[in-house]
């Protein structure tokens, strides 16, 4: 018995690889699942997993949030397979990697039907294990910082078990998450599945949904479309913000080494939301109008990785900061909304 000084339990020593996937080591290609990979940080994970010429890609994706254009350039690759599928149903491929994504990541997606973004990170994430278990396959979670609910420690460290409300409107998203990583762990303890779980802080970048309701699309878009910027109240609660290429190449890192985590993966740059808005007003459109509006309920006051953890563990730390982010964003908004820049 082992004691794993991330989180201080007990654990069995890390899992011998399944015979199964022994044998599958010494084949040349890779076949990784990646669920959810038709949403904003799968696509470009995808992108990523398919530079190397030795991975087969698959996306289950039920299309909720995601798009079949995030993934256009790859439909009809010989490596690349699309299916559509909903992860609270089995499925049964054979797979080496499983990168487990699939869940509607912005609140006002994740609260619209509460009792399927819960059935989406319980039931598909033990249907995931269950193929894991299945196919010996090593699987990568995509938890949150919202496991962190309203932090009481901050920054956040992944020893800090979280001040979350069990019963509010973020529940179904930051409870249902916390099972999602107890099952992680209990397929790891129970059943020696090679397990990776990246807590992500909020992370931004081309191909979020324009209007997906989340601050940094929300403020990009407002300020394109010349519309106020919607600072809800009160204003000084902070988030740090992620590049997405800083994200994926976090969680391949994850993938490919020998962590369990809990891994914060996340940029410790902390804004509070007036300041978000202020940096969006002069990158953008100088003359835009911020407004003060009304706030959700739970809503985390503060919120900052720290990702000492990442960086020893995995050599791993952001390199694109808000400033340099927020113009690779706005350029694809541009596009996507037919506002080239005069
Ligand atoms: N972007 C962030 O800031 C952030 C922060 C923390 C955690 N995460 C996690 O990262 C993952 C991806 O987030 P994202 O920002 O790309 O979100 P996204 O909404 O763009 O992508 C989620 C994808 O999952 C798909 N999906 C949802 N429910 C499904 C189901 N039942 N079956 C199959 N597919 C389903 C959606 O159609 C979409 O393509 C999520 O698990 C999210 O919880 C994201
Ligand atoms: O990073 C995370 O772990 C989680 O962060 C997000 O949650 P949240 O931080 O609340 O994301 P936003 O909806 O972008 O809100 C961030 C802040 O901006 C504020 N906001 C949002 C929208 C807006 O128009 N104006 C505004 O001021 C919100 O009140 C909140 O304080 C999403 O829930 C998930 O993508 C993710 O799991």
């Amino acid at each position: 018995m082992a004691t794993n000084s991330s989180n201080g339990t007990t654990t069995k020593p890390p899992p011998i690889p399944s015979p199964l996937r022994n044998s599958k080591f010494f084949q040349s290609n890779m076949r990784i699942l990646v669920t959810g990979g038709a949403g904003f940080i799968g696509s470009h994970l995808v992108d990523r997993l398919m530079q190397n010429e030795k991975n087969e890609v698959i996306v289950a994706d039920n299309y909720f949030t995601g798009s079949k254009d995030n993934l256009k350039k790859w439909i009809g690759h010989p490596r690349f397979e699309l299916i559509r599928h909903d992860v609270t149903e089995p499925l049964f491929l054979e797979v080496d990697q499983i990168y487990h994504l699939a869940c509607p990541a912005s609140p006002i997606f994740y609260k619209y039907n509460p009792v399927k973004t819960i059935k989406t990170n319980v039931i598909g994430t033990l249907n995931m294990l269950g193929l894991a278990k299945r196919v010996g396959a090593r699987i990568l979670l995509t938890s949150t910082s919202e496991v962190y609910g309203d932090p009481l420690v901050h920054p956040q460290t992944e020893s800090y078990w979280g001040n979350v409300n069990p019963i509010g409107v973020r529940s179904c998203y930051d409870e249902g998450k916390r099972v999602a990583e107890t099952l992680m762990f209990d397929y790891h303890r129970q059943h020696g599945i090679e397990i990776h779980i990246a807590r992500i802080f909020n992370t931004y970048g081309p191909r979020m949904n324009i209007d997906d309701g989340r601050v940094v699309s929300n403020f990009i878009a407002q300020a394109l479309r010349g519309e106020a910027l919607t600072v809800q109240k009160p204003g000084t609660q902070t988030r740090s913000f992620c590049y997405v290429s800083d994200m994926v190449d976090g969680l391949m890192r994850l993938m490919e080494g020998d962590q369990t985590g809990p891994i914060n993966i996340g940029n410790p740059g902390e804004f509070t939301m007036v300041e978000l808005a202020e940096t969006v007003k002069e990158l953008i459109k100088p003359d835009v109008e911020i407004k003060m509006v009304e706030n959700t309920p739970d809503d985390p006051r503060q919120r900052k990785p720290d990702i000492s953890k990442a960086k020893q563990v995995l050599g791993w730390e952001p390199k694109v900061k808000l400033r340099e982010g927020l113009p690779l964003m706005e350029e694809d908004f541009r596009l996507r909304l037919g506002l080239l820049k005069k």
